[in-house]
């Protein structure tokens, strides 16, 4: 079988090497013309784990090729997937620019039947869209050629997008053609091992489905963040409660931590996109207007907290950040909460000395002011008067916490994302606050500006 997987990124790359480690032979097509060199010469553009070694084995066996022309690569394909981005306008809706250039750089090259598949996330109707844009452009060559549209949203997780693929929870199929149903069932056949996984529907409800998707796990993010909030005020600890309420398996424990906010490339633009179709269609989503807005809070959240201890006078301190990416083992600071915290910091007059396993590069590219990266976590928290966890990379996880009281110029932890043990910390000397834990500062922040009011 041949496909052909047009956007390099996150999802292109996942799925264009993921299909070629089953056999199918995977062109990979993207405009990016660094990438693509980068990549013919074996080297990722992005960092996932256990990606290199797949596009490697893949390339070597000559089943993953790249390339720039969509045109010079169509010969055969009966699958062509689209997973170009599909970044939020001004409005917050889903700009569809890139997908619909691709789509018509299909329509003007198609020579034989294939099935074009919507992977990029995208609302409700742009798989009716991208067909009309391929007929309009085949139209105006004189050619009629036949083909199906499909989507087939995407559901992996950053940092564990390979895992993912090869193991999806599910496999959401939208088609409006038996031809490209059976088409589809072919090509994700290695995926059924143990169970099925393919769920049928019709193309509107499989693009509906990854919104409605990434929209409800950002409710429960933004939920557990109000909660945590909460108990800040009532004394009561997030974590036993999480426990608690995560025990019953109506509710599931997974997706139930609170944290910093939510970032990445998906579920800020796509709470977004999806609020956006409510207000076009007239129907007002507001627990999802509710989410987005928690989520905005919650980025300040650890800031605030700072300025409490630090007697609301940031002028020269210096701040150790561990953490820079929205989430562990990914390089991707895209709406990453450590952007919105260190703005703040800075315009605070704060002296910011950050580290991070793998986004470094990503930062430098992302953040204009002046921030000091550290080759590693203890250089960060030298000489610091405050440490901010704002990502839970594993190797953060037990750091040798004297050394880091004799680096620090103030003992002050401040736990973004609740991975210490208070107790121990405190026992260490160090004053440490984490999200919704006990003895929380948003309550005394919230008391002392009150009284000062
Ligand atoms: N990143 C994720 O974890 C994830 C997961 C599921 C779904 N999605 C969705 O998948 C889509 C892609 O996301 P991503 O994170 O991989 O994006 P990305 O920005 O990492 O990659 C997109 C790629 O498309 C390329 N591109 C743009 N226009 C093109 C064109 N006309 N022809 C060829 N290539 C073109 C870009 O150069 C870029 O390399 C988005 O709609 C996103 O919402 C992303
Ligand atoms: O309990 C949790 C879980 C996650 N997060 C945060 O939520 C964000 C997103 O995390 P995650 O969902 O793990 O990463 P993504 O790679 O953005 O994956 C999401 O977005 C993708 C793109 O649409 C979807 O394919 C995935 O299913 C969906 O999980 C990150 O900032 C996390 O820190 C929390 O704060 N608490």
């Amino acid at each position: 079988m041949k496909a052909i997987v047009v956007g390099t990124g996150y999802v292109g790359l996942v799925t264009g090497a993921c299909l070629a480690d089953t056999g199918v032979h995977v062109s990979c097509i993207d405009i990016d013309e660094r990438k693509i060199n980068m990549l013919k010469g074996e080297r990722l553009p992005i960092y996932e784990t256990g990606l290199e070694e797949i596009v490697r084995r893949n390339m070597k066996k000559g089943r993953l090729e790249f390339g720039t022309s969509l045109a010079e690569f169509l010969q055969g394909a009966e699958v062509i997937f689209i997973a170009v981005g599909t970044p939020p306008d001004e409005d917050g809706s889903a700009n569809l620019r890139h997908v619909l250039a691709v789509a018509t750089a299909i329509g003007e090259a198609l020579q034989d039947y294939a099935v074009v598949v919507t992977k990029s996330t995208v609302p409700v109707g742009t798989s009716a869209k991208v067909k009309a844009f391929i007929a309009a452009a085949m139209d105006k060559r004189g050619r009629k050629i036949s083909f199906d549209v499909a989507s087939n949203p995407e559901f992996l997780k950053e940092g564990a997008a390979v895992q993912d693929f090869l193991s999806p929870d599910r496999i959401v199929i939208g088609t409006d053609s038996m031809r490209a149903r059976n088409v589809l069932d072919q090509l994700y056949k290695p995926f059924q091992l143990n169970r099925y996984r393919i769920i049928h529907m019709d193309i509107a409800s499989a693009e509906m489905t990854k919104y409605a998707a990434n929209a409800m796990l950002a409710a429960r993010i933004s939920f557990m963040n109000d909660m945590a909030n909460l108990c800040e005020f009532v004394d009561a600890d997030i974590n036993q409660v999480r426990n608690g309420i995560g025990a019953d398996p109506r509710i599931g424990s997974k997706f139930l931590y609170p944290g910093v906010g939510y970032g990445g490339s998906c579920f800020p633009k796509d709470v977004k996109a999806l609020i956006h179709t409510g207000k076009y269609y007239g129907h007002r989503l507001r627990l999802l207007e509710a989410v987005e807005a928690i989520n905005e809070d919650q980025k300040q959240v650890l800031f605030k907290k700072l300025l409490y201890f630090l007697d609301n006078d940031l002028e020269g301190k210096q701040i150790a950040i561990w953490g820079l990416a929205f989430k562990p083992n990914t390089d991707d600071m895209r709406e990453a909460p450590a952007l919105t915290i260190i703005e703040a910091l800075i315009k605070a007059g704060a002296g910011v000395r950050a580290y991070d396993p793998m986004a470094t590069g990503e930062a430098r590219k992302q953040i204009a002011a002046d921030v000091i990266y550290a080759q590693n976590e203890y250089e960060a928290v030298d000489g610091a008067d405050a440490l901010m966890l704002l990502t839970e990379w594993p190797e953060f996880r037990l750091p040798d916490w004297k050394r880091v009281k004799r680096l620090m110029q103030l003992p002050l932890v401040l736990d973004g994302r609740n991975i210490y043990n208070p107790q121990q910390l405190r026992s260490l000397g160090f004053v440490y606050h984490g999200i919704g834990t006990k003895n929380g500062t948003l309550a005394a922040l919230e008391k002392s500006l009150y009284a000062g009011a």
